[in-house]
């Protein structure tokens, strides 16, 4: 498999460069040159087998060559051994034709864990192999952080730094990343918001000279492992459903597009997706997007689902450029018109070609509550404020098809929320163990680039001893 960056300008590469490089030097995103294809018989023998073994199938033709297929199998199998639950994402009913995929069974309770868990084996690998060392930034508005953390924890060959917007995590989220003893991790809270976060970690990628005297990779959703990992959720879950023989929808709670990106990747594949429903909270850009069909940023707002507070979806730039037929001028002229003014208008036959796969929904902070309080009164389920964005918006668009919503966080990670809203205070599981006392460990830096390099400079060791290990 060959990767062609969504702007046109960077090298086409095969999976394990592209693993390591995360953004395109071109300052695109990495996709795969052609979609593979999932035949339909092989979607109706997934129901009924283990969530590894779905993912061996639907991974191996995105990592071709590049990873022996008996090392890759056993990163899988690892990999989703570090689930509290068999099925790794089972789904839970919660109303006619409307389920909840439950991702947040993995070690830091968000769905981040089930790709970052095989990314970290993954770039562990291909970094043994190629007996190089490298330095890992990450943006995080809660979620991506402590999961990467929690994944990398174990490696010797990166050095990791994560950013996060100071005081808009909630403190489950900042714990797991503070809290680790690894001295190769640095958390550092910013002075911003997550899109000064995320714009950090890009302008670091897009700086040629130090992209490479630190050996930078990224672990974000940027990097197209992250979404690959995540494609193979949509295809358990549908099997379960009944696909290929029913259609199913789902509803994603949405901030940086990565997560429902997967989900037309899969459809790509030829899952038998009906709609894709962009669910935000009120920062609702990508919804006023689909409506109007201009991107139009008017500033992030602190929300009770802290982890949608993105005005800057990264992975909408993968789906403009897929579903405009991959016109990479077209695709430049509206990143370059994000970056003067602040908005775009998407050509119309773009918008059409989303419009036909994609429908989206909003919640305002007192819908979310209601849907807290309304499922906990109803179905005795208690979901976490992202879920329940997606909860509320599926409720507004469910047809004739299985709904699946997927569940993008345990609600022990944002109690004080879940308790305002229905009156109880999820406990975290008996794996998080004594996380709310342990001390912190953190800096705290100004939204500024140059000292947040300097303060990588000192600490890599890709700079101070160089990328070779
Ligand atoms: C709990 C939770 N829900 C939803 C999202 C949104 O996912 P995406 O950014 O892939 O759209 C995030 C963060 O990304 C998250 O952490
Ligand atoms: N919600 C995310 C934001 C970063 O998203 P990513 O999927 O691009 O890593 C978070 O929780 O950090």
């Amino acid at each position: 498999m060959r990767y062609v960056s969504s702007r046109g300008e960077a090298p086409i590469l095969g999976f394990a460069d592209v693993l390591l490089a995360g953004l395109a030097s071109d300052g695109g995103l990495y996709v795969p040159e052609t979609w593979p294809t999932i035949t339909p018989e092989a979607i109706a023998s997934f129901a009924g087998r283990s969530y590894a073994d779905v993912a061996i199938e639907v991974l191996t033709p995105f990592v071709g060559e590049d990873i022996p297929a008996a090392d890759l199998e056993r990163m899988v199998r690892e990999a989703y051994a570090t689930f509290r639950h068999p099925a790794v994402a089972p789904l839970v009913q919660i109303g006619d034709r409307h389920f909840v995929l439950e991702l947040f069974h993995g070690p830091t309770l968000a769905f981040k864990d089930v790709a970052m868990q095989l990314l970290a084996r993954l770039m562990d690998h291909v970094l043994a192999e190629r007996g190089q060392r490298a330095t890992i930034v990450g943006a995080t508005s809660g979620d991506t952080g402590g999961a990467a953390i929690s994944a990398f924890a174990g490696s010797d060959r990166t050095d990791m730094f994560i950013l996060f917007p100071k005081g808009r995590v909630s403190p489950v989220q900042q714990r797991q990343m503070t809290t680790s003893e690894a001295a190769s991790v640095h958390a550092v809270a910013i002075e911003g918001t997550f899109d000064d976060c995320q714009a950090m970690v890009k302008a670091m990628f897009n700086d040629r000279a130090f992209r490479s005297e630190a050996a930078l990779s990224g672990v974000n959703s940027i990097n197209w492992a992250r979404i690959m990992a995540q494609i193979v959720y949509y295809f358990t879950a549908a099997a379960s459903v009944g696909a290929p023989a029913r259609k199913v929808s789902f509803t994603v709670p949405t901030g940086n597009f990565g997560d429902i990106f997967a989900g037309y990747a899969a459809k790509r594949m030829g899952l038998p997706v009906d709609r894709l429903i962009v669910a935000t909270n009120e920062n609702d850009i990508l919804e006023r997007t689909l409506r109007t069909g201009r991107y139009e940023m008017e500033g992030v707002h602190a929300t009770m689902s802290p982890s949608m507070d993105i005005e800057i979806s990264s992975n909408f730039e993968r789906l403009l450029f897929d579903a405009g037929g991959r016109d990479v001028d077209a695709l430049r002229s509206m990143m370059q018109q994000l970056q003067q003014s602040r908005a775009f208008t998407i050509p119309e036959a773009t918008l059409d070609a989303i419009r036909a796969e994609f429908d989206a929904g909003r919640t305002s902070e007192t819908q979310t509550a209601e849907t807290i309080r309304a499922y906990l009164g109803t179905t005795a389920y208690l979901l976490d404020p992202h879920t329940a964005v997606g909860v509320a918006v599926a409720d507004a668009h469910i047809g004739d098809v299985a709904m699946i919503t997927l569940g993008t966080a345990h609600p022990a990670k944002f109690p004080a929320s879940v308790k305002a809203a229905c009156g109880i205070e999820p406990p975290l599981p008996p794996s998080h163990g004594d996380l709310m006392t342990k001390g912190e460990r953190f800096d705290v830096l100004p939204n500024d680039l140059a000292a947040l390099q300097a303060y990588i400079r000192e600490r890599s060791r890709a700079v101070r001893l160089g990328a070779a290990a």
